[in-house]
C-alpha cells in the first residue's frame, strides 16, 4: 500500500492517466495525497460492515487503519454524487490546503474509474449529533460546562476560518450538530466543508444534501436560495443554542409553539429567563452568566435579517468576551415555524407534514432553477416529508 503525494508524471489514477486535458489540470496539483482503491479496500478490510461507522447524504463512510499507522475515516461517495476527474480534483486541492484545529483534516482521496472517496484523519468521538444529542444519550461522554463552553468557542473559530481567512471564503452550507466531529480530547472539528462543490449542480434541485438540514436553515436561503456566509452564521446559532441547552433543534412531541428550540429561546429571553434553558443534566454547574452570554449570541447569529447577524470573528470574541454584546440588536430570531407554517398532522396529504413519531426530524431543502419552488425530501434517516410551492412575495 502506497501513499503518494498528487502531482503529474507520478502515478495517477487510471481514470486520468491518458486524458491530456485532465493531466494538464493535475499537473498543478501539489497538495493531494492520492490512494489507490485497493490501498483502501484493503484499509478497510474490503469495506466490511464492521468497519462502516456512518451513513451519510453523499456515502457511507468506514474506518481504515492506513498503511502508516494513521486511523482514517473513509468516506465512499455514491454514484450520484460524483463527478469528473477535473473537477472533482480542483475542489479537494482546494479542501486539502486548509487547515485549522477545529477542522477536519483530509488526508488525500481515491479516483479510479468511478470511484470518487475521501479519506480524512479519524476521530474518536463521534459527533456532537450522536453524543450531545443522541437520543437517550447515546454516549458516554459527559459534557460539562467548561467542555460546551470550549466546543462552542472551537466551533465558531473553524467558521470564521472557513468565512474570513480562507481565500476565496468557504461558506459552508450544512453546519449542524452531524457535520461537528469530536476528537480524543473533544475538541470540535468541522467536516464536511467544501463538499457542497463536489455535487454536480444538476443534483442541487433533487438533492437532500446541498441545502442544509431543516431547523437549521436560514430563512432567506430556505425561501430564495439566498446563500452568503450569513445563511452559515444562523446554523451555527442553532447549534449554539443546541450544545447549551443539549436539546435537538426540534421536537416534535412537543406542543405547537414550543417545538423549535428557537421559539422557546425568543420566549424566555423575553421573559428574562433564559438560563432556564441550560441542560439540566448539568444540574446547576455551569457559569449562568456565561451560559445565558451564550443563548443571546445564538439569538443575535439568528436574527431574520441577515445583516444584523454578526460576523463569526465577532461572534468568536463575544463568547470568549472580547467583545460586549450589544442586547440592543437582539430581536425576534428568524423563526422556520413563521414561514413554513408548519402543522403535525397524522394523514399525509401534498404539501402536508408527514410525521412517524419521531422526536426530531432531519430533512432538507432545495430550489428549483426558477428558484420558486421548495421541496424538503425525505433523506436516509429522514422521519419527516414535506413539499410546498411558496409564494414568491414571503
Ligand atoms: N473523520 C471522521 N472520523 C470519525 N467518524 C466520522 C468521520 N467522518 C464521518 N464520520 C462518521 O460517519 C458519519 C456520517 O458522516 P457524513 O458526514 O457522511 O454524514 P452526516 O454528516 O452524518 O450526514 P449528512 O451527509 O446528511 O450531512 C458521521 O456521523 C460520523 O459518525
Amino acid at each position: 500500500m502506497t501513499c503518494f503525494p498528487f502531482s503529474f508524471g507520478r502515478k495517477v489514477p487510471s481514470v486520468a492517466r491518458h486524458n491530456p486535458d485532465i493531466d494538464e489540470e493535475l499537473s498543478g496539483i501539489q497538495n493531494v495525497r492520492i490512494f489507490t482503491y485497493k490501498e483502501l479496500r484493503v484499509a478497510s478490510d474490503n469495506f466490511s460492515q464492521a468497519n462502516k461507522i456512518g451513513q451519510g447524504g453523499f456515502g457511507s463512510v468506514y474506518k481504515g487503519l492506513l498503511k502508516d499507522g494513521k486511523l482514517a475515516a473513509i468516506k465512499v461517495l455514491s454514484a450520484e454524487s460524483t463527478q469528473g476527474v477535473k473537477e472533482f480534483m480542483t475542489e479537494i486541492n482546494v479542501i486539502s490546503e486548509i487547515e485549522h484545529e477545529n477542522l477536519v483534516k483530509l488526508y488525500g482521496c481515491c479516483v479510479e474509474g468511478n470511484n470518487r472517496i475521501l479519506v480524512y484523519n479519524y476521530l474518536e468521538n463521534n459527533s456532537l449529533s450522536q453524543t450531545l444529542l443522541g437520543s437517550g444519550h447515546s454516549s458516554n461522554i459527559f459534557f460539562d460546562w467548561k467542555t460546551r463552553s470550549r466546543i462552542c468557542i472551537g466551533i465558531a473559530r473553524g467558521l470564521s476560518y472557513l468565512h474570513e481567512e480562507v481565500r476565496p471564503h468557504i461558506v459552508h452550507r450544512d453546519i449542524k450538530a452531524s457535520n461537528i466531529l469530536l476528537d480524543k480530547n473533544l475538541t470540535p472539528k468541522i467536516s464536511d466543508f467544501g463538499l457542497a462543490k463536489l455535487i454536480p449542480s444538476y443534483m442541487t434541485h433533487v438533492s437532500t444534501r446541498v441545502a442544509g438540514t431543516i431547523g437549521y436553515l436560514a430563512p432567506e436561503y430556505a425561501l430564495r436560495g439566498h446563500l452568503t456566509r450569513k445563511a452559515d452564521i444562523y446554523s451555527f446559532g442553532v447549534l449554539l443554542v443546541e450544545i447549551v441547552s443539549g436539546r435537538c433543534h426540534t421536537n416534535t412531541l412537543l406542543p405547537i409553539g414550543e417545538q423549535f428550540i428557537l421559539e422557546t429561546t425568543w420566549e424566555l429571553y423575553q421573559r428574562r429567563e433564559l438560563v432556564a434553558l441550560v441542560d439540566a443534566s448539568l444540574e446547576g454547574h455551569f457559569d449562568a452568566e456565561e451560559a445565558c452570554k451564550f443563548l443571546k449570541v445564538g439569538l443575535l447569529c439568528t436574527q431574520d435579517t441577515s445583516k444584523l447577524r454578526p460576523p463569526m470573528s465577532s461572534v468568536v470574541k463575544m463568547l470568549t468576551g472580547e467583545m460586549d454584546i450589544d442586547e440592543s440588536k437582539i430581536t425576534k430570531p428568524g423563526l422556520i415555524s413563521d414561514f413554513m407554517d408548519l402543522k403535525i398532522r397524522g394523514d399525509k396529504k401534498d404539501g402536508d407534514i408527514e410525521t412517524k413519531g419521531s422526536s426530531s426530524y432531519n430533512a432538507s431543502s432545495a430550489s428549483d432553477s426558477q428558484g420558486n419552488t421548495m421541496s424538503f425530501a425525505a433523506s436516509t434517516s429522514t422521519t419527516t416529508t414535506f413539499t410546498r410551492k411558496y409564494d414568491q412575495s414571503l
